[in-house]
């Protein structure tokens, strides 16, 4: 269990060795941080903002209770930040873990970004009528290629982040990148073996996970990535559903219901047997009528269409929308330099672990 000692200093006992993951966890003296605001709130706690006292860096520190998320939780989102943040420019890095002093909430350190995705978007949110873009398809582009990139590296490494959404991404501080957070939901799929249960924001949850496949596998974050994309090009969630059932149906309206030959696990489904004989769903896909090409070019339609395909088996991996030609015509942009990716904690750190 983590502890806090008499000089606020974090212990993290038990669990301070290799994760699900395999990483060491450093450790951190809360002490050394001064709060300055409030970044955002999740389901598990509040995220601030801090700044070192003696070297003046400014970090996030996710705050959670121990009453809500427990120490297991944190942990384990501590492992899969940094294995999924060692040499990932587009992922916050990692720099420790604490208890903090008089309340012992759970603290995770990490590399400080500016505004989420969502922020932007809700910012720039147009009218129902509004046809013109909410980004310009390069600054799309751009996005989606770090993401595709950090989310390649990281499924390279075994992991699914199974929560990738526009409130879980952030911009660099500098706003020249974008960079994943959020790994509470994070999963190994060595490490830890099917059946999973479904996680993550319905409204972003790949079809399979909705449908409750139990060995689904890294492609629910490409599906995740085609819904962001979608919101950047138009500025609007691309799926509303309240409900599993509703969100099927959103989906299945836009992209047409699956049938044997286009996704034949799915007419093994309770839905596909039980619940869409009663419903009226076309088999037309109207993915391009909502992007027509005055939005959206050819090759920029390819990468979303090859991320939103229902059956998991033909759906884009990130490798693969890598490759795609609109990653080569619109220009690859450049990746950080060394320095701008966040830096590991000033070495002296170590030495406050009680
Ligand atoms: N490293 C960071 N830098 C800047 N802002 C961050 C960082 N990490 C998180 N945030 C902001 O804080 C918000 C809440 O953080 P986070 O998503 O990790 O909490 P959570 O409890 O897991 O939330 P949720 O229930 O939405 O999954 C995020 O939506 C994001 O806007």
């Amino acid at each position: 269990m983590a502890t806090a000692t008499g000089a606020g200093v974090a212990t993290v006992g038990d669990h301070a060795g290799a994760g699900p993951t395999g990483a060491k966890r450093r450790r951190v003296g809360m002490e050394e941080y001064e709060e300055t605001c409030c970044l955002g709130e999740g389901s598990y706690g509040a995220v601030f903002k801090a700044r070192h006292r003696a070297t003046g860096q400014v970090v996030a520190i996710k705050r959670v209770s121990p009453v809500l998320g427990g120490p297991m939780a944190v942990l384990r989102e501590a492992a899969f930040l940094e294995a999924c943040s060692r040499d990932n420019p587009f992922v916050v890095g990692f720099h420790g873990i604490a208890s903090h002093p008089g309340t012992n909430d759970i603290c995770l350190v990490m590399e400080c970004g500016g505004q989420s995705l969502n922020d932007i978007l809700r910012q720039l949110q147009r009218g129902p009528g509004d046809r013109a873009l909410a980004l310009p398809e390069a600054t799309v582009c751009s996005i989606m290629w770090q993401l595709l990139t950090g989310v390649k590296k990281m499924h390279g490494r075994h992991i699914i982040h199974r929560d990738i959404k526009p409130g879980n991404i952030v911009l660099s501080s500098d706003h020249k990148f974008v960079k994943i957070c959020d790994f509470g939901l994070a999963v190994h799929m060595v490490a830890e073996r099917p059946p999973y249960e479904g996680a993550g924001t319905l409204r972003y949850m790949a079809p399979e996970m909705v449908l409750e496949k139990p060995d689904y596998d890294a492609l629910v974050d490409t599906w995740s990535l085609g819904c962001v994309m979608a919101e950047l090009i138009s500025g609007r969630r691309l799926f509303e559903g309240d409900n599993e059932e509703d969100q099927l149906c959103g989906i299945f309206d836009l992209l047409g219901a699956p049938d044997e030959t286009t996704w034949p696990w799915f007419s093994s489904t309770d839905f596909a047997a039980n619940v869409m004989p009663g419903l009226y769903l076309h088999r037309h896909n109207f993915l391009r009528m909502q992007f027509p090409e005055t939005k959206l070019s050819n090759e920029g339609f390819q990468v979303l269409s090859g991320l939103l395909t229902c059956n998991p088996d033909k759906r884009l991996t990130a490798a693969a929308a890598l490759r795609k030609p609109w990653f080569k015509k619109i220009f690859a942009p450049e990746t950080p330099k060394k320095e701008e990716v966040a830096s590991p904690v000033p070495k002296r750190r170590r030495t406050c672990v009680a």
